[in-house]
């Protein structure tokens, strides 16, 4: 008994169960204190470090950071060791299990005395002692529990009581069938970890498995319990220490002494050494008695507390089966527990009833992760819910019509499909996420206020085709707006147009001065860009006009249902051919944000022209103030935001269409549920480029141009170059020979730093007799614009060709003038 007790015979004793080396001594450590004290203290170090070793290391291995999750462990050797143990004999190879422990929680004291020798109380689950006769060298640790929670199975925690065990690896488990059964339904995944003992022998798993839930909420006080006892006992502990030194210092031997010869020396520490020792059995006795009245003390309030929590758990599992599952807060008030208890069962019972609308099949509510992850109602509800209840109300009227559902059946359910778009209009419908989407939720909605007849709403029908048909109908109204969009920018454009008709601009190639244009001219080239925008997305209406409704999952249905009767219904041009093109293909969405691309680019042109047009540079352009803004630090500036962000934004449109394309690469016929993915991008599409057009056409509207600047920029550049290639081609110059001509007339007013009309007809004869006085007319932008009569050029007489045309096909009226009405100037008729 004594040997157990002490534990110190242990260490050194070879039959020992665990025998302990000594402890490690850092070499460093131990010459400074060589040098600084006697031999008498390396001793009085020593044997305290071993003592402290005997009495605060169990002399075995200690799981109790595991225990919570254990309830037995299985120790083998490793079959590939043949290493001799630790003071042992040679491991024989028909030695192969090394010893097979089982732990249980009855079994999980570790020596069972405290150091007193008194027989300590048990308490569950607080230490592992394994009957193993030698200390293993290669722990595999093999726990069902989370891996977080295993990483603390290190050096800590998995101690020997002998040397500091090097660092814990962790590696993927190996799960055998009684771990995946111990697994099942558990939401945790199985860890390994290793531990090196470095005495010796070798085990290759320690098997551990989990304990019930409830079994670990108890663990899990028991632990708290161990916790609060520690802290108690480090403070009695930290108390009489101090006190102890306090009397040391104090001490005859110290006062008798010159202090101040004393305090820096090594003897002062060796003399407080020396009285620690003596004074450590008396020390070791005083906290032996205050630990045991404090754990007296703990162990009483425990039991105390213990038994009111036991109590309140029997209560709580009187009316809540759940608290077998996992629930570990059992300090909380029960009737709190219990309301909520309830209304968690009635938010279950309500998941699994949901589960039941969405498939008979399904026992249990969706998990809450999957759900709010694969609800798309969030996102399409305002979008799509009309388009929905148009679709049903369509489905339902064929449905009477074919004699699948009575026609007081279609009445309830068409009243009720308009009641459900009143309350959702009102804000007053509650879109649920554990029904999945907006179908669903009409669905059950219906279902749930006028009852049986909306069962049969869903006949003939799947979602795959109500959500290829809600698209279509989305696709073809968003369409519209954006035609009327492009249209407000069109007028806006053909009205800056008219309003600017003679106005001469510098017109760039490369960036670079080039040729004389009319600024109508320019304005109009946008129109042109956006009448061929509006062209592609009515051709892109016309081609998914077609219904998808009646293809069901993929293959149609063996129900008679009249497809054109619904296709006519819902205004599409007939139904679609092939079911399953009908749900698998989102081509129209593709083509629709493939044309908001081709529109945004032409928008970020614009955009990016006046931005330029914008700078103190150019200074072309004057935007007025209600849409630009100012720099928050440099009070000068006018900033164009409308139209860099215009720019900006043509990102988002560009991305859209691009996560649409990969969306759709890699997906087999027919529906897929990626599919759902298409409705953000298709709604962020139609959004951005709708306020890219309204944002650009409210820019139209509120600039004007700097007549002056613009003027002050023409001569420069030689505009009017090309026109003099064109005058001397008239003249029977072939045009490499112009060219080579005008080119050397430039140098030759680069030379002379004059324009080109400003050249004398000398001069210009110099470099070629072909030049007559008639040149003149050539010269200079307003003479070098005129000339311009080629079909669409700019020319003032075929710029106001293309003028008329759009004021025509735009129905623009002008607008009586009145004093306050600058702008627009111009409306469409329509
Ligand atoms: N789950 C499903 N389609 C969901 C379509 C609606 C979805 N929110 C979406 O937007 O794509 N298809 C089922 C049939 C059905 O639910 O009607 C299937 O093909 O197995």
């Amino acid at each position: 008994m004594e040997e157990i007790r002490r534990g110190a015979t242990k260490t050194n004793s070879s039959s020992s169960l665990y025998p302990l080396p000594s402890p490690p001594i850092d070499p460093n450590r131990h010459a400074q204190m060589s040098s600084g004290m006697g031999t008498y203290r390396q001793h009085h170090h020593q044997r305290r470090r071993q003592n402290r070793n005997h009495i605060h290391k169990p002399e075995c291995m200690c799981f109790r950071h595991l225990t919570s999750k254990l309830c037995c462990i299985v120790l083998k050797k490793s079959s590939s060791s043949k290493k001799q143990l630790n003071g042992g004999p040679q491991q024989q190879d028909n030695q192969q299990e090394l010893s097979f422990i089982s732990y249980t929680a009855d079994e999980t004291n570790n020596s069972g005395f405290n150091r007193r020798g008194k027989e300590k109380k048990k308490s569950k689950f607080r230490c592992f002692k394994p009957a193993c006769p030698r200390l293993p060298k290669k722990i595999t640790c093999c726990c069902m529990a989370e891996p977080s929670r295993m990483s603390t199975v290190g050096p800590r925690h998995l101690t020997t009581g002998a040397r500091p065990l090097p660092t814990t690896t962790a590696r993927p488990p190996v799960r055998n069938a009684s771990m995946e059964t111990m697994l099942s339904g558990r939401n945790i995944e199985p860890a390994i970890v290793e531990q090196q003992t470095g005495s010796g022998a070798s085990v290759e798993s320690i098997h551990i498995e989990l304990v019930p839930d409830h079994q670990q909420e108890l663990m899990r006080e028991e632990e708290q319990k161990g916790t609060a006892r520690k802290s108690v006992r480090n403070s009695v502990r930290t108390s009489v220490r101090t006190s102890v030194r306090t009397s040391v210092r104090s001490s005859k031997e110290v006062a008798e002494t010159d202090e101040s010869d004393l305090r820096d020396s090594s003897d002062y520490v060796e003399i407080i050494d020396r009285q620690e020792s003596e004074h450590d059995e008396e020390d070791d006795v005083e906290l032996e008695i205050l630990l045991e009245e404090n754990e007296r003390e703990l162990e009483e309030s425990t039991q105390r507390e213990d038994e009111k929590k036991e109590a309140e758990r029997k209560d709580r599992k009187l009316w809540a089966g759940r608290y077998n599952e996992g629930f570990n807060d059992v300090v909380k008030i029960v009737e709190e527990e219990k309301k909520e208890t309830e209304k968690n069962n009635v938010k279950k019972e309500r998941k699994v009833a949901e589960r039941k609308f969405g498939g008979g099949r399904f026992d249990d509510a969706v998990n809450e992760v999957v759900e709010r992850f694969t609800e798309s109602v969030t996102k399409e509800a305002d979008e799509l819910y009309m388009h929905d209840i148009v679709g049903s109300r369509a489905h339902v009227k064929m449905l009477a019509a074919m004699g699948l559902i009575t026609v007081d059946d279609r009445d309830v359910i068409l009243n009720g499909l308009d009641e459900i778009k009143r309350l959702i209009e009102d804000g007053k419908f509650e879109w649920r996420k554990d029904r999945q989407d907006v179908h669903m939720n009409i669905e059950a909605a219906l279902i749930d206020m006028v009852g049986e007849p909306a069962k049969k709403l869903h006949t003939a029908r799947s979602r795959n085709d109500q959500v290829a048909t809600d698209l279509r109908l989305w696709c073809r109204d968003a369409i519209g707006k954006i035609l009327i969009h492009l249209r407000n920018l069109q007028v806006a454009l053909v009205s800056l147009a008219l309003d600017n008709k003679g106005l001469i601009i510098p017109g760039y190639t490369h960036l670079q001065r080039a040729q004389p244009v009319l600024l109508p001219h320019l304005l109009l080239s946008y129109v042109e860009e956006f009448e061929r925008d509006t062209g592609r997305l009515v051709n892109c209406k016309d081609r998914l006009n077609y219904c998808p409704l009646g293809a069901g999952a993929l293959a149609g249905t063996g129900l008679p249902i009249d497809r054109f009767a619904t296709s006519d219904e819902l205004k599409f041009t007939e139904p679609l051919r092939n079911s399953i093109d009908a749900v698998s293909d989102r081509d129209f969405i593709l083509e629709f944000l493939s044309t908001n691309a081709i529109t945004a680019i032409h928008l970020s042109r614009l955009g990016e022209e006046w931005v330029l047009w914008s700078s103190e540079e150019f200074g072309f352009l004057i935007a007025n103030d209600k849409v630009t803004t100012g720099g928050n630090i440099i009070p000068q500036k006018n900033n164009p935001d409308p139209m860099e962000l215009v720019r900006g934004k043509t990102a988002r449109v560009v991305g859209d269409l691009v996560t649409l394309l990969v969306l759709c690469k890699g997906l087999p016929h027919a529906y897929n549920r990626d599919l759902q993915e298409d409705k953000e991008p298709l709604f962020d599409s139609v959004k951005t480029v709708i306020g890219m057009l309204e944002v650009s056409t409210e820019f139209a509207r509120s600039i004007s141009f700097n007549r002056e600047k613009i003027n002050s920029s023409l001569p420069d550049g030689y505009l009017d170059a090309t026109t003099l290639v064109d005058y001397l081609v008239k003249k029977g110059i072939p045009f490499r020979t112009s060219h080579d001509i005008v080119g050397r007339t430039v140098a030759m007013g680069i030379t002379k730093k004059c324009k080109l009309a400003e050249l004398k007809l000398d001069d210009l004869r110099r470099i070629n007799t072909v030049f007559e006085e008639d040149v003149y007319e050539y010269l200079g932008v307003e003479n070098a614009i005129k000339k311009f009569m080629s079909h669409g050029s700019t020319g003032p007489e075929e710029v106001a060709k293309q003028l008329d045309f759009w004021v025509k096909k735009l129905e623009i009226k002008k607008l009586e003038k009145h004093e306050h009405q600058k702008s627009p100037r111009y409306a469409s008729t329509e």
